[in-house]
Parts: C-alpha cells; structure tokens; sequence
C-alpha cells in the first residue's frame, strides 16, 4: 500500500510539490504524468524516502516516513525499488555481477536462476560478461529494471522507464508491469509516453506546478472527461483547466 498525505516539498526558497495526496493499495499501477517540472520525480523521490519531505505524510509498503528516521528507510528499502530515469550503475560490475551484488545484499533465494530468467525476459542474456559502461542507454535501463525485479518489492516506482527502449523492449516492460501488479505488487509509473501507458495504469495521477490536478482511477477519468477518447485527451483537460482557472 502507499499513501501519499498532503505532501510538500520545498527546495530552500521553491515549493516543488505542494500538498500532494493519493493513495494506490496492492496491485494497482499509477500513471504519474504532468509537464516538465511538475514535481514528478521530486515525489517518487520522496516516496522512496531519497530526500525528507517538507510536510505531509507518506507510508509506502507499511513504513511510515513521516520521520525520515533510518530504522523505517531500512525497511523501506527492502520493500521498495525506485528506478530512476538515469539509472546508476556500477561502472566496474558486468551485468551478471550487478544482479549477484543486488541478490547478495537482499538475500534473495534461487538469485542465480531468478537472474538469469531476467535477463533472458529483457533479452540482455548475451550482455552477461558485458562491463556496465559498455551498455547501450536502453540496456542500462534493462539492467536497472532487473536489478528492481530481482527481490519482489512491494512497491515499485519507476521514473520514466521507457526512455531508451526499443518496442519489443516497451511492450515486455509494460507486460512484467501488469505481472507484477497482478502478483500483488504496488506500482508508479511516471512517463510521457502517454499512449503507451494507457493500457497499463489502473489510476491516473496528474501533477502540474507541484500541485495536483487529477487523481483517480481510469473509470472516473472517463466520467470525469467525458469527451476525451485518450488518456492524452483528458491530460490535456485536466491540464489546462488550471490555465484557464488562473486566467
Ligand atoms: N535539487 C533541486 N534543487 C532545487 N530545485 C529542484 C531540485 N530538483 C528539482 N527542482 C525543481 O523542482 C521542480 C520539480 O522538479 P521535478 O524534477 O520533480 O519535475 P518533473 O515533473 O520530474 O519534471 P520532468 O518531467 O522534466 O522530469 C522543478 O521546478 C525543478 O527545477
């Protein structure tokens, strides 16, 4: 489960995220989408407990982090994944080693076979003994999104996850998005491949000026925007409606 409170974020002097709440039980996916700026990734960045909100409070995966305390982003650490949408590797680690290390550190029954049948599923098995720095934008993602699946989190945040993948790579991502939903896993999803994510995301979560716009499961984004035919039809509805209420 994740709950998300009235969250604020503030950068020294700019309110990045301001009063922000939703809340995604269990094997629903949320769609976070807004413009450049919106405070997308600064949220998911406070819900993987990566920097201290402002206010507000957060629980993902049972692990209150109104505190910011380290026993509860311990935990949350074993229970979560965030995917950034540049993710770190380590530059003197092979893929194989990459998956070991992550197995190793989260103890992670059967790690070998669980990584091998992950990277045959993202069709990286022949980067193996590939170093990480010799990898393809695409493949480091590929590689970071298997380092995520290898212990099962609870909850998955992943930041623009499509950046760099080729189509046969977009469509198994989406697929092991619905898998592990269906497995009981809590997912965001921020992108802005808004057709891509349509069929895949159970709610919506519109952000714009760090505020939100739109929160709500996709049947009452359609009774909501009754005239959008898209998920980008009614992001644009819900996305102007804050211009036209400023002017
Ligand atoms: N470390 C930081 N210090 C100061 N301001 C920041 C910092 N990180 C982000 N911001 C500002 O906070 C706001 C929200 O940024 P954020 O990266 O969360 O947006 P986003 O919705 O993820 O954007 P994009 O779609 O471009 O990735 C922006 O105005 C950004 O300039």
């Amino acid at each position: 489960m994740l709950r998300c409170h009235q969250l604020r974020k503030l950068y020294e002097d700019h309110l990045a995220v301001d009063g922000v709440s939703f809340q995604l039980e269990p094997g629903e996916i949320g769609g976070l989408v807004g413009p450049n700026g919106a405070g997308k990734t600064t949220t998911m960045r406070c819900l993987a407990g990566l920097i201290p909100a402002t206010g507000g409070q957060l629980a993902v995966a049972d692990c209150n982090l109104a505190d910011h305390d380290s026993a509860s982003l311990t935990e949350l650490k074993r229970r979560l994944a965030y995917v950034p949408d540049d993710p770190p590797l380590f530059d003197d680690l092979t893929v194989g080693q990459h998956l070991e290390f992550i197995g190793r550190i989260y103890n992670v029954p059967d790690r070998r076979a669980k990584a091998s049948e992950l990277l045959e599923y993202f069709q990286l098995d022949d980067k193996v003994n590939a170093g990480a720095t010799t990898l393809s934008r695409g493949m480091r993602q590929k590689l970071a999104i298997c380092c995520a699946y290898l212990y099962d989190p609870q909850v998955l945040l992943l930041d623009e996850p499509m950046t760099g993948l080729d189509p046969p790579g977009i469509r198994r991502l989406l697929q092991s998005i619905r898998d592990r939903a269906a497995a009981g896993a809590t997912v965001i999803i921020s992108s802005h491949l808004l057709a891509m994510i349509e069929d895949v995301c159970t709610h919506l979560i519109v952000m714009q000026h760090g505020r939100l716009q739109y929160f709500g499961d996709v049947q009452s984004l359609r009774n909501e925007f009754p005239s959008a035919t898209s998920l980008e039809q009614a992001y644009f509805e819900a996305t102007a409606r804050e211009l036209s209420a400023c002017s």
